[in-house]
């Protein structure tokens, strides 16, 4: 059975005054469990508004989400926040789901879905620590006391002490810098695989999705209008917009600094994976 059914979803966000805008049209995705899909689509393609239903922070337009087979309904979810932790979402910007006034040690372990005793507690959280490469040390301290990339690996620790059976990953390395982005990716891609749970993994970055995402969905104008193993659409593009994607991406040049640190992060990562298969 697969984790996530996201069944011919519309999202149309209307605000007063203003021309309706079709962000999602019709899109179907499956994720199952082990699975990586990669979305990939520039800014403004209706990414986050796809993720922002897939994970019930919002309702569809029309059409249907699946958790484990299950209708997922935006309210249902809030009233059964409990039950959904299964279901956890990274975002790009960590604040999104980090408290300032709490001490990381405390809130690593929000998701927990088991009750702990005190030294459980603490081995827990610093076995989450420890995971996204983190002093276990530093549980003690606040949020506002790290860097941003420290503060994105708590967030991604966070979400994993719910042990989810799936994450949705909005652009989650895109703050961080190349080495820090491949550790985060190899640390995600090792994680699914390690616990069965399934991944969509949310990117402007087809060079990244390539090497993360089992599966690529390419999405232009709320739709998605290719997919199938990344390395097929990577290598044999049949779409006009995935090969302008692909051509895109430049090599080198004095402008092409964050190009080619996405670069860099896939090259570590398929470095990576090779010593690890
Ligand atoms: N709450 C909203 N009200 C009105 N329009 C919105 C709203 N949220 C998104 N949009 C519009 O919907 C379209 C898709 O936006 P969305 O954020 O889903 O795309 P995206 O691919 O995730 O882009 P980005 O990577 O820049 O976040 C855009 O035209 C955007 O302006």
């Amino acid at each position: 059975m697969n984790v996530l059914e996201i069944d011919d979803v519309h999202v149309t966000h209307q605000r007063r005054g203003q021309e309706p805008v079709r962000a999602v049209r019709g899109v179907s995705l499956a994720v199952a469990p082990g699975q990586i899909v990669g979305l990939v689509g520039e800014s403004g393609c209706g990414k986050s508004s796809l993720a922002r239903v897939a994970v019930g922070l919002a309702a569809p337009t029309s059409g249907a989400v699946r958790f484990e087979g299950r209708p997922l309904a935006a309210s249902r979810l809030r009233a059964r926040a409990k039950d959904a932790l299964g279901l956890q979402m990274i975002f790009q910007n960590p604040y999104a789901s980090l408290s300032p006034r709490r001490t990381i040690g405390s809130q690593l372990l929000d998701g927990v879905r088991t009750p702990l005793s005190g030294p459980e507690r603490a081995a827990e959280a610093i076995r989450l620590l420890q995971l996204v490469g983190l002093d276990p040390d530093s549980r003690g301290r606040y949020p506002n006391q790290f860097s941003g990339g420290q503060r994105q690996r708590l967030a991604i620790a966070r979400a994993l002490g719910a042990r989810p059976s799936l994450v949705i990953a909005d652009e989650p390395v895109t703050a961080l810098d190349a080495f820090s982005s491949a550790q985060i990716v190899t640390l995600l891609t090792g994680l699914v695989r390690e616990l069965d749970m399934g991944m969509l993994f949310i990117s402007h970055d087809l060079s990244l999705v390539r090497a993360i995402a089992d599966e690529t969905a390419v999405m232009y104008a709320g739709e998605i209008v290719e997919r199938g193993p990344s390395e097929r659409v990577w290598n044999e593009p049949a779409h006009d917009y995935t090969k302008t994607l692909i051509a895109a991406i430049p090599v080198i040049g004095p402008k092409t600094v964050r190009r080619k640190a996405a670069g860099a992060t896939s090259a570590a990562i398929q470095e990576r994976n090779t010593h690890v298969g």
